[in-house]
């Protein structure tokens, strides 16, 4: 069968044209076939198997290795190797092959080329590494009804889409140099080509049907490049503050090792809470943009269950921020979300917490949460960054932000004169002004968010310059002390009547 295989795939014939081997080939291809009618196929199988191989070898003497598109039995999550083979090919494939497939690339005007269904590559050593020998990668999907057999790269569970898969050919003396030099480099070199050409998602959790190497198929997530410009450098407030999350967020970075020497999964967990306008947001696209991460924004109150948030989890990549913003308000056990199911009343677990034993038919439960961010399925995959964001910090149970599972809680509070004299720099382009002063008194009189400082600094018309931007915000800050002196100041956020305290009522 694999005489047949690579036959189609035009190697015996370029490298194998001896008279007698072809003979050899298309005698034991009619013998082969033929014996499968007769159903005796077994009986050969069995007694003489292993003269079967010997023969096999002489016609076709190549061996190969698939890189199947999905590890495992089902299609959870794309395989590293695959993506890396597929990386590592582009070059060679937009010069050899003759029917491309193209993705968009990080730079707007290129393509990432990739091969389509039955074409073939030839690929050879470097020099330093013998040069000379040709190895051929063909790219195929399994024949229909065969998607389970484990030659191509299915794996034998029930998913019946098609996995596609990279298969290399090569001849037995070269094994040991595919398996532990090139194979390896391929990895390498694809690894270092989809860093490249990476273009970071945003993606939110809507299901939609995408165009993927397997035709239209039904994913979890859907996604549009992120282009959010803020970063660390824009962003107001205490300098050593800042220094401390750019120093944390760098050493999770580059403690791949770190977390495997004492056990860890590799990941964290940071909790941003403060009123509106505070700039948690842009703190976490400050964060993508600092660690050349992608982003997977959940919208929790549409996860119909437990489930689906771990499928959700599985469908991320590594190198990724997750981020549920208004932690607080998303997850409603007791509003619409519990009426829309049953009345049963939910069950609890051992430690306590509603929901954990069984009921993953209709919500997201804190206990599922709880699993999300630590159980043994956020292990997968590792380099993830959690992110939570709330405008009410006591309102969230202890157990989803106790240190382990939010790792880091980061305040983000009202302007301050530092901070303002920051955005003044950044929005105006001025170090020094005579109404700093005056600014920096207000402020600490009344609350004023950076959103509302940044939107007075904002110059409205041609005509408007540092000096009006500024007075501007005096007056602004000289009518919230006033309001305030009145009893008409920001005594509850607009928000606070909303959302409730929710998730700690999962623990009672
Ligand atoms: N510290 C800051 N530095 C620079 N810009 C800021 C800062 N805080 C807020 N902003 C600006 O104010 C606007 C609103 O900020 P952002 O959306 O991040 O607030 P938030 O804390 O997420 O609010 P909410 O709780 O309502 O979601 C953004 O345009 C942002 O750029
Ligand atoms: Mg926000």
């Amino acid at each position: 069968m694999r005489a047949m295989e690579s036959s189609a795939g035009g190697l015996l014939g370029g490298l194998n044209s001896g008279v007698v081997l072809s003979l050899i080939a298309v005698l034991w291809t009619v013998v082969w076939q033929n014996l499968q009618h007769l159903q005796l196929q077994h009986f050969f199988k069995r007694h003489i198997g292993r003269h079967a191989r010997r023969l096999s070898a002489l016609v076709d003497p190549y061996l190969s290795v698939t890189v199947a598109e999905y590890d495992g039995g089902g299609r959870m999550r794309r395989a590293d190797a695959y993506e890396e083979v597929k990386a590592y090919l582009a070059d060679t494939t937009s010069r050899d092959a003759r029917h491309l497939r193209a993705e968009g690339a990080k730079d707007a005007d290129r393509l990432v080329l990739s091969m389509v269904d039955g074409e073939e590559v030839a690929d050879v050593l470097l020099p330093e590494e013998g040069g000379g020998t040709v190895f051929w990668w063909a790219y195929s999907k399994p024949p229909p009804g065969q998607q389970q057999d484990r030659r191509w790269g299915g794996g034998g569970g029930n998913d019946q889409e098609n996995h596609r898969f990279y298969r290399l050919f090569f001849l037995d003396r070269h094994r040991d140099v595919v398996l532990n030099t090139y194979l390896p480099r391929v990895r390498r070199e694809g690894r270092a080509v989809m860093v490249k050409n990476r273009r970071r998602k945003l993606s939110t959790n809507i299901s939609t049907h995408q165009f993927t190497d397997a035709g239209f198929m039904r994913t979890a997530w859907t996604h549009v490049p992120f282009e959010h410009p803020k970063t660390f450098a824009t962003l107001a407030m205490d300098p050593a503050r800042k220094k401390e999350i750019v120093d944390d967020l760098d050493t999770f970075k580059n403690g791949k090792d770190y977390y495997a020497r004492v056990g860890k999964a590799w990941k964290r967990g940071y909790l941003l809470h403060g009123p509106p306008g505070t700039g948690k947001s842009a703190m976490i696209a400050a964060m993508a943009n600092h660690l050349d991460y992608d982003i997977y924004d959940i919208e929790l109150t549409s996860v119909s269950s437990n489930t689906e948030l771990r499928r959700l989890f599985i469908e991320t990549t590594s190198k990724s921020i997750i981020v549920i913003e208004d932690i607080d308000c998303s997850l409603d056990l007791t509003g619409t979300r519990t009426k829309k199911t049953d009345d049963k009343p939910p069950k609890v677990d051992g430690d306590g917490r509603k929901g954990a034993a069984a009921d993953t038919s209709s919500k997201v439960t804190l206990s599922g949460l709880l699993n999300f961010i630590d159980g043994l399925w956020s292990a997968c995959g590792g380099e993830r960054i959690i992110v939570f964001t709330t405008n009410h910090l006591e309102k969230l149970d202890p157990a989803l932000i106790r240190r382990g599972r939010m790792d880091k809680h980061i305040e983000m509070s009202y302007c301050g004169a530092p901070a303002f004299e920051f955005l003044a720099r950044t929005y105006l382009g001025v170090e020094e002004h005579e109404l700093f002063a005056d600014v920096g008194a207000l402020l600490q009189e009344v609350d004023m968010t950076p959103a509302d400082v940044a939107e007075n600094l904002t110059p409205k018309s041609a005509d408007d310059d540092a000096d009006s931007c500024l007075q501007g915000l005096v007056a602004a800050l000289e009518k919230a002390k006033e309001d305030k002196a009145n009893g008409r100041g920001k005594d509850k956020q607009p928000d606070e009547d909303e959302g409730g305290v929710v998730i700690a009522q999962d623990q009672e």
